[in-house]
């Protein structure tokens, strides 16, 4: 019987219980070490919120314009694969549940259901969102026809992938049984060497304004982490940058996508439309994104650990999760609208211990070096201390 589910934790410890193995260890790994993967959830906790107080926070407006769509909160679903590993209804499950909560959702190219079926699920009746997230094959044809199914079908963006011109070693995939062996999921070493015979690794700068010439939709980049590919994509004309490591599945030791956001923002000054994804949890971690310039964040595993749970209502719940933990950290820090804190407004970063002030948050950022310092000190003193005695 499912637990009480509070947090996302919960969702994915009871996720753990009903998935295969292999399929938990597929969603749930990074690359190599996977030190960036444990990074991208504990640098939010490195950056800390100092709330303003006595500022009427009796109406929270939690709605944001993503790309065009106005959606009922600044937090939108990620493209993960083969869903349908996680719950039969895959991702037309996901579709319903983000329709049903007022967002976004960015269907992988390496989906389990096609295009056209993941519009259909959704009710003609109601606003609903969807982006096509594209890999660029070797074989172009094969990719704009990915295009114009989406363009047809009614999507509203593209969202291309550019840290994936080879996939990431993922350990526990490469040591758990393949998919030919076990008949129905994959492997990341079956995967690997599809990712390697169809992705097209020579992809570069030239291929965005490739890509923006066969769409009339927005074209934005997943996968920048610094400030200068960001100039870069904004001077391809982008509409937008994703900064994301691919949840952690790609190069291990990069840095925690939180930790780069800032510089991104910085360099693109207002051009574009920022986006971020990797190791957001809570709606705190949500809140410290928007600080640091983010229009919107994108979710990827918490999505499959509710799918796994519970289908369609499992995603809702973690929407709704989400949502009101966002709701809830506005109003304590003394915020009462989304759009307030844009990428336009200034801000600084006081290293070791300052304050940030972005729009109408403070946040700190703890550095490792302040426990440093703080540690060295006490010693010094007690050690003098002793010396004098
Ligand atoms: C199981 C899984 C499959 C993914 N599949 C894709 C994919 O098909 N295309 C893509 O661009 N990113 C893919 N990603 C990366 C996500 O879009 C997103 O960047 C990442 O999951 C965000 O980090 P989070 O899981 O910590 O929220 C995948 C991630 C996971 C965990
Ligand atoms: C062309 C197939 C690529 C599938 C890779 C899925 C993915 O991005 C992942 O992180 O896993």
């Amino acid at each position: 019987m499912a637990g009480l589910r509070v947090c996302v934790s919960d969702f994915e410890e009871e996720a753990k219980k009903v998935l295969p193995k292999a399929v938990y260890d597929y969603y749930r790994s990074g690359a190599d070490e996977q030190n960036t993967l444990a990074d991208n959830v504990a640098a939010f906790k490195r950056w800390l919120l100092v709330p303003r107080v006595l500022r009427n926070v009796s109406t929270v407006d939690l709605s944001v314009s993503v790309l065009g769509q106005k959606l009922s909160m600044p937090i939108c679903v990620a493209a993960t694969a083969m869903q349908r590993m996680a719950h039969a209804e895959g991702e037309t499950a996901t579709a319903r549940a983000c329709q049903a909560v007022g967002t976004g959702m960015m269907l992988s190219s390496w989906a389990t259901s096609t295009i056209e079926e993941v519009m259909s699920a959704m009710t003609a009746s109601l606003d609903g969102v969807l982006w096509l997230q594209l890999y660029i094959y070797k074989d172009r044809e094969l990719t704009l026809s990915l295009v114009r199914r989406a363009e047809e079908a009614g999507y509203k963006a593209i969202f291309v992938t550019v840290d994936t011109p080879y996939l990431g070693r993922r350990w526990d995939d490469m040591r758990n049984p393949t998919a030919e062996e076990n008949g129905n999921y994959g492997n990341d070493s079956g995967l690997a060497v599809y990712v390697a015979k169809a992705i097209d690794p020579t992809l570069c700068w030239d291929d965005i304004t490739w890509l923006k010439k066969h769409t009339h939709l927005p074209v934005i980049v997943k996968g920048v982490l610094n400030g200068e590919d960001a100039v870069q994509a904004v001077n391809y004309g982008v509409d937008g940058i994703l900064v994301s490591n691919h949840g952690a599945r790609q190069l291990d030791g990069v840095p925690a996508t939180i930790d780069v956001l800032e510089e991104v923002v910085r360099a693109v000054q207002g051009r574009c439309d920022v986006f971020m994804d990797g190791g957001v949890r809570q709606g705190t971690d949500v809140l410290k994104a928007l600080a640091l310039g983010a229009k919107a964040v994108f979710i990827g595993r918490p999505v499959l650990w509710g799918l796994a749970c519970q289908g369609e209502q499992g995603v809702t719940e973690i929407l709704e999760l989400l949502k009101e933990e966002l709701h809830l950290a506005m109003a304590l820090s003394g915020n009462i609208h989304t759009h307030t804190h844009t990428h336009t407004h200034t801000h600084t970063r006081h290293l070791p211990c300052g304050n940030t002030h972005l729009s109408t948050i403070f946040l700190h950022s703890v550095c490792v070096g302040c426990v440093v310092c703080v540690c060295v000190c006490v010693c010094v003193c007690v050690c003098r201390l002793s010396f004098c005695i």
